[in-house]
């Protein structure tokens, strides 16, 4: 592995902005070892290595004309195969758009084309998002850097998996439920929630609308931040998108303290399901947080321990009606369309062979949770749960400035292990789906090792406080590498570079 790939975001910006090194270098150096290793892992479903030189040596002349480029302009980063590529396949992880080219970009995607960023490739997920592990991808299982046999999470697990394997430095992901928090918990790296509507959804194929969340990954606070701020800000294509300005994500992550701030624990989070070493490693990443001078006091949220079960109806109903779309006439798979068949005909055949158990599973739940007769039952009182999960927030951060919690109640499981109980997978989940019902700002960030596994913080804030969530995560980074000696990922095994 070459020193180029081991470097920060900022760092790589920093030396292609001096001239110490070129974009294309730093594209080279990402390839070989997309090459050497990602046979093992499995986090990429699309990189087309001509495209990406092709990037970067126009990076580098724009810099050479004199062009003003942004700080992390040159450096790559791999987007979830969610976000539309004008140049590359779009598949959402689904055989129903296998193939597909979308004949644009995403917000998200122009914005950091235009800040100079090179994009790497597209990686793995969960079928249209649903899940927790990559497992429910049309196209294989992405593999944890930490351990080959356990998963990386999901649903953005190939986007965990190569910021986690040096493959890439920085990638974006999609949050509906903790499907950024949640992988990044698990491959010991950096992952933000961002404030629902700060994050444009233009582009990024849809699964619970009233939920989706675009966000990055890094693997330091200060990355995360950088990436943040190059592709956020208000965008007219997103009727939700808010108009505000963004939050001063990079400023807090550079100011890492928390010196004063009232840290409320979250009661609920606690107890059964929770594997010991996960409790044990928050339990010390709270008295880290009194050691550097927060206030510690522990908040009791009642109706969160509703959020999962609230979810389970509000998502998969968004995702029935979105999901209509995808109906053999205009995008990606056509089965049976020989001239004797209906278009009906051909549409439940393209249905029935595009779509995997877990996304025909929501589709079911969905359309039954939204049909005649059962709407206000099921929906409906969702959506009321949903209103008092947003009351406990409100009432909780009048008394704390932020609230934390584990990021998930266990470290990466074997793969195979959750295949076949979907719910053992949504438990994945128990403590980001808050968050996402109401929209406020999250991150997860390495708080240590439980037998050998990475486990992550997560760090709530009242919505449009991404700051927060920055300033409290840094503080936490930088102490515990004061105490490790370095970051957690260097912990992680290496692994065996395949000859070229
Ligand atoms: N997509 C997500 O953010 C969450 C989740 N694991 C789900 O399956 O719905």
């Amino acid at each position: 592995m070459t020193e180029l790939v081991r470097k920060t975001a900022a760092e790589l910006g920093a030396l292609i902005a001096s001239g110490e090194t070129s974009a294309a270098e730093v594209a080279q150096a990402h390839l070989d070892r997309i090459a050497a290793v990602d046979g093992q892992v499995n986090a990429f479903l699309h990189v087309d290595r001509d495209n990406v030189l092709a990037q970067a040596r126009a990076v580098d002349e724009r810099r050479a004309s004199g062009a003003a480029l942004g700080p992390l302009a040159g450096v790559p980063v791999a987007h979830k195969d969610v976000f539309t590529t004008r140049d590359l396949p779009t598949t959402a992880g689904s055989r129903i758009l296998e193939g597909w080219r979308p004949p644009y970009d995403a917000t998200i995607t122009r914005r950091l084309r235009d800040a100079g960023l090179v994009i790497l490739g597209k990686t793995n997920m969960d079928e249209f998002a649903m899940g927790s592990s990559t497992e429910n991808s049309a196209f294989g299982t992405t593999h944890n850097p930490w351990d080959l046999t356990r998963v990386p999470g999901g649903s953005s697990g190939g986007s965990s998996a190569a910021v986690a394997a040096y493959e890439a430095p920085l990638s974006t992901g999609t949050d509906t439920g903790g499907s950024i928090r949640q992988p990044a918990a698990v491959t010991g790296i950096v992952g933000v929630k961002p404030t629902y509507g700060g994050s444009s959804r233009y582009g990024v194929i849809a699964f619970a609308s009233s939920l989706d969340t675009p966000g990055p990954f890094a693997r330091t606070v200060l990355d995360a931040a950088l990436l943040h701020e190059a592709f956020s800000g208000h965008d007219e294509m997103d009727s939700t998108s808010i108009d505000r300005p963004v939050p001063p994500v990079v400023e807090a992550a550079r100011r890492a303290d928390v010196a004063g701030l009232r840290v409320g624990v979250v009661k609920e989070f606690a107890g059964d399901g929770y594997e010991p070493g996960v409790s044990a490693r928050f339990a010390e990443a709270v008295e880290l947080l009194e050691s550097l001078g927060a206030k510690v006091v522990e908040v009791s949220c009642p109706h969160f321990s509703y959020a999962l079960p609230a979810y389970y109806l509000i998502a998969p109903s968004e995702a029935s009606s979105n999901l209509a779309r995808f109906d053999a006439m205009r995008y990606g798979l056509r089965v049976g369309d020989d001239g004797t068949r209906s278009a009906e005909e051909v549409m439940a055949l393209t249905r029935a062979e595009g779509f995997g158990p877990e996304v025909k599973r929501r589709i079911m739940l969905g359309t039954y949770a939204l049909s005649s007769g059962y709407y206000d039952a099921y929906y409906g009182k969702a959506q009321q749960v949903r209103t008092l999960i947003n009351r406990d927030f409100e009432s909780a951060f009048e008394q704390v400035d932020v609230l934390v919690s584990p990021t998930t109640p266990t470290t990466a499981f074997p793969i195979g292990e959750r295949a076949d109980d979907p719910m053992a997978m949504y438990l994945a989940d128990l403590c980001t789906i808050p968050s996402n019902l109401t929209g406020n700002p999250a991150i997860s960030v390495p708080c240590g090792l439980a037998d050998g596994l990475p486990v992550g913080l997560q760090i709530m804030a009242p919505v449009l406080g991404d700051d927060r969530v920055y300033r409290v995560g840094a503080a936490v980074e930088r102490a515990l590498e004061d105490r490790w000696g370095g970051p957690l990922l260097a912990e992680a095994p290496e692994l065996a570079e395949a000859a070229k």
